[in-house]
């Protein structure tokens, strides 16, 4: 099929609007719209996005929508189905941020559990081995490792980070899988004095893994604002030559191949429609205000490295709470350019859905 000709995973095939972002579009936003706004909300319900594995509790709604995919593709779907989903449980995950801290730490077996948490997953592709499914694997993670080892938490994690994607990738290397590992973004890892660690750490974990080969890349902008292309650098990106995510991937493509990682590229574009952004500065991450749904999912990239764009982060799932008393709360969501009041990471953010859906770029 036009899938094995070209590799990429996303060729002949539709992507799952999965109806837990559905329900949570049907129960939170379009009761509190109308007109012309709950129609577009219902619209945005039929887009696929990655379902976001965070908990461990989570695991068996990955089960639950394999079987609905595979129901579908049975039935005749066509294109035929496939599934998208974020593995995002490493122990002292997020370990240079607050909002987005998980369920495992490595001082409390954290490992152990997130190995688990893999083979849970795993158990469920091996069950639905007729269903294609693509991954992200650990937004934050190996990107944290190549510029924040001055971090206390992301030193002490460098080892279990490198353990848990290692032994995540050589686990779920299975013939109905593709995975893409994160690679942060342009303003996180583009900058000159960051991509070719950046480049030399992927290509480390990716063969002492063993090279597996449902690894076909990795994933950038994931939960980020940055554009794909753009003829003029937006005044945030000074001094960073790759100041988007096009400029990004083409310059770290032939350092990975040099490094013996030949990879393609995903890139998310759920909350890029509108450049430049209103971000006071490049590093400013949660919930941006001025954002806007940005190209729906498709493979016509333009670009033979860039397999999909994609939307990995289901906009109006907030960043960050902006709650000062919580456990939870990052001082970047309490910046002016963060939308506040804000909830908690991962949950639902209404007025954040609603500044999506007016900045939609193309609109709704
Ligand atoms: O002038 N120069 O030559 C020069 C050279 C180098 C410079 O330094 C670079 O500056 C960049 C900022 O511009 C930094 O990038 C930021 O790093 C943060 C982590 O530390 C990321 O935050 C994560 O974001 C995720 C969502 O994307 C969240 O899910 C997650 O919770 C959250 O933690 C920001 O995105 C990302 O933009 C680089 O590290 C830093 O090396 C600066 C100037
Ligand atoms: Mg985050």
């Amino acid at each position: 099929t036009t899938a094995a000709a070209s590799g990429n995973p996303f060729s002949g095939y539709a992507l799952y609007a999965n109806p837990y972002y559905a329900s949570e579009i049907s129960t939170s936003a379009i009761p509190s719209l109308t007109g012309a706004m709950a129609t577009k909300a219902a619209a945005v319900a039929n887009v696929g996005t990655f379902v976001w594995l965070d908990t461990a509790a989570k695991v068996p709604l990955m089960g639950t929508f394999l079987g609905n995919i595979r129901a579908m593709n049975k039935a005749g779907a066509s294109p035929p189905v496939l599934g998208t989903f974020v593995v995002y449980d490493l122990p002292d995950r997020d370990c240079a941020a607050l909002a987005s801290n998980g369920e495992y730490s490595i001082a409390n077996g954290g490992v152990a559990n997130y190995k688990a948490y893999i083979d849970a997953i795993k158990a469920l592709l091996v069950t639905y081995s007729d269903v294609k499914v693509v991954l992200v694997v650990e937004p934050d993670s190996l990107a944290n490792l190549v510029t924040n080892l001055s971090v206390s938490k992301c030193a002490n994690a460098e080892a279990a980070y490198k353990e848990c994607v290692e032994y995540a990738i050589a686990q779920l290397n299975l013939p109905n899988v593709s995975m893409y590992l994160d690679a942060g973004h342009a303003g996180w890892l583009g900058w000159s004095a960051n991509i070719q660690p950046a480049a030399n750490l992927f290509a480390e974990v990716y063969k002492a893994a063993g090279s597996p080969a449902a690894v076909r890349g990795l994933a950038t902008n994931v939960a980020n604002y940055n554009a794909w292309s753009v003829t003029t650098c937006a005044s945030y990106t000074q001094g960073d030559a790759n100041c988007d995510e096009q400029k990004y991937v083409n310059a770290l493509a032939p350092l990975l191949t040099a490094a013996g990682f030949p990879a393609h590229f995903i890139t998310d574009t759920s909350r890029n429609g509108v450049q430049p952004t209103q971000q006071q500065a490049w590093g400013d991450w949660c919930n941006v205000i001025g954002t806007g749904f940005g190209v729906r999912p498709t493979t016509n990239t333009g670009n033979a490295l860039e397999d999909a764009f994609v939307w990995v982060k289901p906009g109006g799932e907030g960043d960050g709470t902006s709650d000062t008393t919580s456990a939870r709360y990052d001082a970047h969501c309490g910046l002016s350019d963060a939308l506040k009041p804000a909830p908690e990471a991962g949950t639902w953010f209404e007025a954040y859905f609603e500044q999506l859906l007016t900045n939609a770029n193309p609109s709704f």
